[in-house]
């Protein structure tokens, strides 16, 4: 199913609480970018596990970089060239998924 771009009342609905939650706006790109540090690389790994299993139901992918506790995320969608909402219910889960690793 073709994706379609978010409207501009998504962007202040259902974006605007993302960048709020620590997601930044991509320079010159219409992408949402965050990066997540964990207590160690099994943390992170599982935080990208779970993300991969919804990431392939969904059929939407990130673009992410790990290194040992760190990774770091992209958001867009391909298909139209900019978000959707496909990138805010992904963002979303990363963001609770990741609130279950907070380091101590
Ligand atoms: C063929 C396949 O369904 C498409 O390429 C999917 C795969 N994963 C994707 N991921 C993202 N982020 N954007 C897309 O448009 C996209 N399209």
């Amino acid at each position: 199913m073709a994706s379609v771009k978010l409207s501009a009342d998504e962007r202040l609905s259902k974006l605007e609480p993302m960048l709020a939650s620590g997601w930044k706006l991509v320079e010159n790109r219409d992408a949402i970018y965050k990066e997540f540090l964990f207590k160690n690389f099994n943390e992170a790994f599982g935080f990208m596990s779970r993300t991969a299993l919804l990431a392939e139901k969904m059929d939407h992918h990130p673009e992410w970089f790990n290194v040992y506790n760190k990774v770091q995320v992209t958001l867009s969608t391909h298909d139209c060239n900019g978000l959707s909402n496909k990138d805010i219910k992904l963002a979303s889960f990363m963001d609770t998924v990741a609130k279950l690793h907070i380091p101590e």
